[in-house]
């Protein structure tokens, strides 16, 4: 996805192109390979974690080591998307605790009724969106993540429901305080019967 960033040393000079361990300075070309070896470790086993703000960072390290030297670190630089500036990196860590202690509070969204995980799950996604801690793949660990929650409490995944334009709409309202749309995705990923 294209970001309104600052200049970024993360980029190749005078391009705004990721550094990559491929060296790959074309954007399509990093794309195509960086969905090839994403969608590679997205079928392998997830890393083990407690559902907590280390195991997030772990599982983008996972899912984009192959590309990125700087998977699972917080980004550096401030960036957005369509007017909407995601949280100033010196504040990452510090809301990326306030996020992972409310949902231990919630017990990790166990044990709830549908609705009630559907409407604290949409939260918490919302509040990492806004965070958005990483400086690419931030929507990719959201729904792996949001995977994790769901197989932790015991509730199907129908992956089927995840229409691209529903989910980047649903992500953008949530940005502007209304989590309706979210939650209502995330109640039909969990009432899927495929
Ligand atoms: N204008 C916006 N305001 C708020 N959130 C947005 C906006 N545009 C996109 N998003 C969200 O940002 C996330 C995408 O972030 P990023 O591009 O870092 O992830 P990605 O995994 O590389 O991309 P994608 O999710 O598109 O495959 C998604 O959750 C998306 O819904």
């Amino acid at each position: 996805m294209v970001y309104t960033a600052e200049s970024d040393p993360l980029c190749y000079p005078g391009t705004t192109v990721l550094r990559n361990k491929l060296g790959l300075q074309n954007q399509d070309d990093l794309d195509e390979a960086e969905l090839a070896l994403f969608l590679i470790r997205a079928d392998e086993e997830f890393p083990y974690g407690r559902l907590d703000y280390p195991h997030y960072m772990a599982l983008h390290h996972h899912l984009f080591q192959d590309v990125y030297e700087w998977a699972g670190q917080p980004r550096t630089i401030r960036i957005g998307k369509s007017g909407n500036w995601f949280c100033y990196p010196e504040y990452i860590d510090k809301q990326m605790k306030a996020a992972f202690a409310f949902l231990e509070r919630l017990n990790f969204l166990m044990d709830m009724l549908p609705p009630e995980f559907a409407s604290n799950a949409a939260h918490i996604l919302a509040e990492v969106n806004a965070i958005h801690p990483f400086r690419e793949g931030n929507g990719r660990t959201q729904l792996a993540f949001l995977y994790l929650l769901t197989d932790n409490a015991g509730l199907p995944f129908g992956a089927e429901e995840l229409v691209r334009e529903r989910v980047l709409d649903a992500m953008i309202q949530s940005f502007d305080g209304n989590e309706r749309p979210l939650a209502d995705l995330i109640m039909d990923i969990i009432s899927s019967t495929q």
